[in-house]
């Protein structure tokens, strides 16, 4: 019989990263009883994890919270500077496992796809390491693209951000317009880390992906070949608990009020807020459509601050005039939403996302179409799988106009219109991909199987 064995992992800071890897660690021990896995969970100041990190979840998961770090100059040396807590972590772990032939060994790191520079430190300890992917199988193919035209080819992606062309990438079924592409990923100095990402994604021994098979055949089919490493399409990977504070009963108690498919959520992320110019027009749209509505609207950060959007203590200071009091029986304007407790209620009929690829999973699960207002903040766009396979609307496409650019009311009524359509075959097919999206988990399901095939290699 073989040792037990132990991952380590180290998810990306922030709600977006932290959950979905919780869940795979889960996954992952409930499919393998000789597995143990310990987080190593990164905090800035301002995060709010917003989900369960005490070891009661599983006997065979360990948290561990590194020190708090204060410098919040850059995201890249925020992690660059873990190395040394995430280095002290795993020789603890080592050296306690040393104690007994039962105890687990030190088997590989699963490093988030922003921390692949933690690979140095799995390399230190002489054990593999491999990815966890939380955006899009598309996005992955995307970054591995733009770093072969750029290593291999030569090419300087810092071109297509002027460019009016369209861009064959293999993991898009259709080509994509330049224009789409997040500016962060060609801008000269982003560009540069998020090529190495790529790079160091090809150090390693595989790549788990939150995706499954159903969802993105194209994607995976272009990027399972030759130089990369093995892919594994593990989800979707959701925290479906319920939200257990007062306010989300609130909230949920509002929803119970209103009838099947009529309330349009609009909620945009941990990261997602607009400037007062552009709450009006999502205020006047709102009015406009007179559809019922539940709008997480959150304030932008101090500029130039590395923080997140913070709850509005008095959101009138920003909406228009005797809003509130208008649509004080059709709607309800809330700071952070219990996104899956109103995703999963039967009164929401469509959902403004911002288009993170947990949103996009978490709508799909639940069946909701979605009306895509992207706002890439690392790179990762995940709208355009989800617009390519027909399961979204679209209100706002150009990443390059970015937040400044302010998105019309018209613009966005259309878009609430088409995406609250009660008949429409966006919703239809969303119903069919919302099956395959349990099916895949299920036992013998694909992603079951990609958890199998991961687990008998470690
Ligand atoms: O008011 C809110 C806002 C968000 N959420 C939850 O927070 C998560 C947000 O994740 P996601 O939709 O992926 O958005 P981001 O927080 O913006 O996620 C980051 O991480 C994702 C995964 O890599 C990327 O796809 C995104 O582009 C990136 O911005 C989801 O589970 C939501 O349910 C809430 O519960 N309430």
């Amino acid at each position: 019989m073989k040792r037990p064995a132990e991952l380590v992992f180290i998810p990306g800071a922030g709600i977006g990263h932290v959950v979905s890897t919780i869940e795979i660690a889960k996954l992952l021990v409930s499919h393998d009883d000789r597995l143990f896995i310990t987080l190593l969970i990164m905090k800035r100041p301002f995060d709010k994890l917003f989900t369960n990190t005490d070891s009661s979840i599983s006997p065979r998961i360990n948290f561990v919270n590194l020190p708090e770090t204060t410098d919040l100059s850059c995201f890249k040396f925020f992690v660059e500077n873990q190395k040394t807590q995430v280095r002290d972590a795993v020789a603890k772990l080592v050296e306690s496992n040393q104690s007994g032939s039962s105890k687990p060994r030190l088997s590989g790191f699963v490093v988030d796809m922003f921390c692949t520079t933690m690979i140095d430190v799995a390399n230190e300890f002489g054990v593999p390491s491999y990815v966890f992917f939380t955006s899009s199988a598309a996005c992955l193919g995307l970054l591995f693209h733009l770093q072969t035209l750029r290593d291999e080819h030569g090419k300087d992606v810092a071109e297509f951000m002027h460019s009016d062309s369209d861009l064959v990438v293999p993991s898009f079924v259709n080509p994509l317009p330049a224009s789409v592409l997040p500016g962060k990923l060609l801008d000269k100095e982003s560009a540069e880390s998020f090529l190495n990402y790529a790079r160091r994604f090809r150090e390693t021994k595989g790549i788990l992906v939150n995706t499954f098979w159903e969802l993105e055949s194209h994607a995976l089919h272009s990027i399972s070949y030759g130089k990369n490493p093995p892919v594994y399409p593990v989800g979707p990977l959701l925290n479906l608990k319920s939200s257990d504070d007062d306010k989300g009963w609130d909230i949920l108690s509002w929803l119970d009020d209103q009838p099947p498919l009529s309330v349009v959520f609009l909620c945009f992320g941990s990261m997602g807020s607009f400037g007062e110019a552009q709450v009006k027009e999502i205020a006047c749209a709102l009015e406009h459509t007179g559809f019922r509505f539940l709008w997480s609207l959150r304030q932008p950060p101090p500029k130039g601050k590395m923080a997140l959007p913070s709850d509005y203590a008095d959101p009138s200071r920003v909406l228009p005039q005797g809003f509130l009091d208008r649509t004080a029986k059709t709607g309800k304007v809330i700071g952070w939403a219990p996104q899956v407790d109103i995703l999963a209620h039967s009164s929401i009929g469509g959902f403004v996302s911002h288009c993170g690829w947990n949103s996009m999973l978490e709508s799909l699960w639940y069946g909701v179409p979605v009306a895509t207002w992207p706002i890439p903040h690392f790179g990762c766009f995940s709208e355009t799988p989800i617009k390519e396979l027909g399961l979204a609307v679209e209100i706002k496409m150009d990443y390059r106009k970015d937040s400044e650019v302010v998105v019309s009311a018209q613009d966005i009524e259309r878009g609430i219109r088409q995406v609250m359509e009660h008949n429409s075959v966006i919703r239809k097919r969303v119903k069919e991909m919302s099956e395959s999206n349990k099916k895949s988990l299920m036992n013998g399901g694909s992603s079951y199987s990609s958890l199998g095939r991961f687990n008998d290699q470690i």
